[in-house]
């Protein structure tokens, strides 16, 4: 299941500031699956994605990139179990419908962090990812995310 092309560039037409190819000023963030239900994001900040302290990844930029990486993979899981290969036939869409986030420590502006999500449960109408943030070897956010199934024309 693991892929070389990232999650994000198998699906149309995403402006999305988190996770979009088409929006040149977003942070193009790219997911990959790794393993069946598991999939993993590498996002490396910028200088200015700081928090008030300038040796700290801003919670709203942490908030982000999860909530993109989840969203992403429950898109691509859409697609997954419809037997259809991403990015293939009518559009499939999820948005977030529900992002509880635990800040459990700073994660550190000059190294990169890894994002792991996986899928938990999956309804008609919703997934539910849970996803964790690492930085330098520290879980620094647990996160559950709903995914919610919203139209193509969304
Ligand atoms: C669509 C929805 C989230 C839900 O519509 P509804 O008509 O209410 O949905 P419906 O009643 O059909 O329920 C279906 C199932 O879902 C469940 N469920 C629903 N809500 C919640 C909840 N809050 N919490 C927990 N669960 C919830 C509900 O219980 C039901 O479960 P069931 O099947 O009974 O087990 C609507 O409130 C909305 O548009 N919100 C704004 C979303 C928005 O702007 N997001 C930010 C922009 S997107 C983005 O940035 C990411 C992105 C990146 C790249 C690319 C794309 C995306």
């Amino acid at each position: 299941m693991t892929e070389k092309t990232a999650i994000q560039d198998q699906i149309q037409g995403n402006h999305c500031f988190g996770c979009g190819p088409d929006n040149d000023q977003g942070l193009r963030i790219k997911s990959y699956w790794v393993e069946p239900d598991k999939s993993r994001c590498v996002f490396t900040p910028s200088p200015f994605h700081n928090a008030g302290p300038a040796q700290y990844l801003n919670g709203g930029i942490i908030a982000t990139v999860i909530d993109c990486h989840t969203v992403c993979s429950a898109i691509a899981d859409g697609y997954l179990q419809a037997g259809r290969e991403a990015g293939s036939g009518d559009k499939i869409w999820f948005a977030t419908g529900k992002l509880d986030i635990k800040y459990l420590a700073p994660a550190a502006i000059d190294k990169p962090v890894i994002l792991e999500a996986t899928i938990v449960g999956r309804g008609p109408k919703k997934t539910i990812l849970h996803c964790e943030l690492s930085s330098d070897g520290r879980v620094c956010a647990k996160a559950e995310v709903v995914a919610v199934r919203v139209p193509d024309q969304w």
